[in-house]
């Protein structure tokens, strides 16, 4: 399996903060690797980095072979990374469909004017970000709600959604920031067998951020471990679980932590 991102020697700053110090890691295609840590570790800042919302102070990220430390956010995504955010980030006053669509304009060639037009490549493209969205609703369970305001879908569906607007932009690479906060133990099942099928079915790799130690032990092959923007620990799940670090750094942050690494 070749390396599809590559994070070497991060580091970010901000003012006398030191958010991320020296964390490097890697992902091969077709995993689905964990970045878990206590609060404050650093991770939304390094899937900040990756995704290109701020710079690294010093370090480099590379994916799919090229250093993109320069390439802006939107490029990113055409080059072929999605991602979801901590907070639910959707337009809420539209369809469910029309959220989905507009996760699709990254590679569906629609501009305003032909559309104005009414030219026929236009509505072919269409046509084809239409049918690519419903089949993205499908996937994720919500075909039915297709025609719900985003705002009126319950917390688990809207989640979802941010998914499916993700993957309509056919990514290589899928970026999930703590996709469990907030569901609940059914929502939670229903969320491990989405991300396995994203990796199965669908072939995309899988970065995720999550809190939720059950969900993170169960779907990742690999875990890396940041402490207060150092990487403390990479492997396993269970090697994870079991590593003396990891346990302090959860107990030092919150006790009780180390029940749901010895439980899970
Ligand atoms: N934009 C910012 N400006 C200043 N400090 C920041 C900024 N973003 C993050 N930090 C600081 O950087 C450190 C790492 O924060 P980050 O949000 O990356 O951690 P996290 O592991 O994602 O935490 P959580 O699990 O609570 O979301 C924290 O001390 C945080 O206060």
């Amino acid at each position: 399996m070749s390396v599809i991102l590559r994070a070497e020697h991060v580091c970010k700053a901000f003012g006398g903060v030191k958010a991320l110090n020296d964390v490097s890691f890697e992902i091969r295609e077709g995993e689905i690797i964990g970045l878990i840590g206590p609060n404050g570790a650093g991770k939304t800042t390094m899937f900040n980095i990756i995704a290109g919302v701020y710079p690294a102070t010093s370090g480099n990220v590379e994916f799919l072979g090229k250093n993109i430390n320069t390439v802006p956010t939107h490029n990113r995504v055409k080059m072929g990374m999605a991602r979801t955010f901590q907070n639910i980030k959707l337009f809420s006053n539209v369809s469910a469909l029309e959220n989905v669509l507009a996760g699709c304009h990254n590679w569906s060639k629609s501009q305003w004017l032909p559309i104005i037009l009414g030219l026929p490549k236009i509505k072919e493209d269409e046509r084809r970000s239409r049918e690519y969205s419903l089949q993205m609703l499908e996937f994720v369970n919500l075909i039915e709600k297709k025609d719900v305001f985003a705002r009126n879908l319950p917390y688990g569906e809207q989640r979802s959604l941010e998914i499916a607007r993700a993957l309509a932009a056919k990514p290589k690479v899928l970026l999930l920031d703590e996709p469990a906060a907030g569901m609940n133990e059914v929502e939670k099942d229903a969320l491990q067998i989405l991300v396995a099928d994203i990796r199965e079915k669908l072939k995309i790799t899988v970065l995720i951020i999550e809190h939720d130690m059950k969900v993170i032990m169960n779907l990742c092959d690999r875990i890396n471990v940041l402490a207060q923007g150092e990487k403390i620990c990479e492997g396993s799940p269970q090697t994870v679980r079991q590593d003396p670090k990891v346990i302090e750094a959860y107990l030092g942050s919150a006790m009780g932590r180390r029940d749901r690494f010895v439980k899970n």
